[in-house]
């Protein structure tokens, strides 16, 4: 049986069919209703997550949270490496075995609307779009988010308060949580509270895209443009994945362009006077 979460209480606990590579059934507009039938056609699966995980057929929910610890995978790279692609076959992946999902992403991310996370090549499933992370308990409700077994958060890098969502779903909630996020910003420092949750982890996976100007692997990104402050959301037309010798390359290339960029405006300046 397989489950995905929608960004509504009531598509929270829907049990579909629906594979996340076939993208229109995540399209439907979401409707906000609790439906105590989709609500209680939660049980048998979590009833399912719980056996699969271990758990026997007469363990209660209560019971399965004490015995089953949570998880927590990491999936990093840089853009365009496959971090969202991996991050909704896991999570589809925990649907096929019966568990309920909840899928998240920041509300800083528009490039798609906020009613799902898409892959750049458009793949999507259905989430919820938040400012932070800690308002994910209040939105789903308390009942609704005790029947959630395995939390995805995409855009991991735009929650500054991902560390203590991490450590409160796995540690306390016995939650499965799988995050996606950029590792590093276009400077290649680090980004956001991404590395933070490193140490929490049960994997890493570090993953890479292809350099656009070779074709070698690419582990950075390079933005094009001159903007200079750490959040642009953007794609293709703002960043590319490069190597370690095209980042170091676009990195004096940007450089030069900026000095004489510089030196055109500063003789407009004194042009003018
Ligand atoms: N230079 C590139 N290297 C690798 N994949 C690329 C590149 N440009 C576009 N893509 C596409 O992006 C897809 C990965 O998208 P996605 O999972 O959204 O990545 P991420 O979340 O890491 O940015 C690849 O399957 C590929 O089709
Ligand atoms: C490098 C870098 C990226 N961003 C933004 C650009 C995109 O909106 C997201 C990353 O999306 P993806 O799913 O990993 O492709 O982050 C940014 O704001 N600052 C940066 O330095
Ligand atoms: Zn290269």
């Amino acid at each position: 049986m397989r489950s995905l979460l929608a960004a509504s209480a009531a598509s929270a606990f829907v049990r579909s069919s629906a594979s996340p590579l076939r993208p229109p059934l995540f399209a439907l507009p979401f409707r906000p209703q609790l439906s105590s039938t989709r609500f209680c056609a939660a049980r048998p699966v979590s009833a399912a997550a719980a056996k699969s995980r271990g758990g026997g057929a007469g363990c209660s929910e209560m019971e399965d949270r004490a015995v089953h610890s949570g998880e927590i995978h990491v999936i990093v790279g840089p853009m365009f490496a496959g971090k969202t692609t991996a991050l909704l076959r896991r999570v589809q992946a925990e649907a096929d075995t019966g568990r309920t999902l909840a899928l998240i992403k920041s509300d800083k991310d528009n490039r798609y609307g906020l009613d799902s996370v898409v892959t750049h090549d458009g793949t999507k499933m259905a989430c919820w779009a938040l400012p932070e992370l800690s308002s994910f308990q209040d939105k789903l409700g308390a009942e609704a988010y005790n029947k959630v077994d395995v939390i995805g958060i995409d855009e991991a890098q735009f929650f500054d308060d991902l560390r203590d969502f991490c450590c409160k779903a796995a540690d306390r909630d016995g939650k499965i949580v799988i995050v996606a996020g950029l590792d590093g910003d276009y400077k290649r420092n680090k980004f956001g509270s991404v590395l933070d949750i490193i140490p929490l982890a049960d994997s890493v996976t570090k993953l890479t895209a292809r350099c656009e100007l070779c074709g070698r692997r690419a582990f950075f990104t390079l933005r094009k443009t001159g903007d200079t402050k750490t959040e642009l959301i953007g794609g293709a037309d703002v960043y590319m994945p490069v190597c370690r010798q095209h980042y170091l390359d676009g990195q004096i290339v940007i450089e030069a362009t900026r000095i004489v960029l510089d030196l055109e405006r500063s003789t407009v300046t004194s042009d003018v006077k």
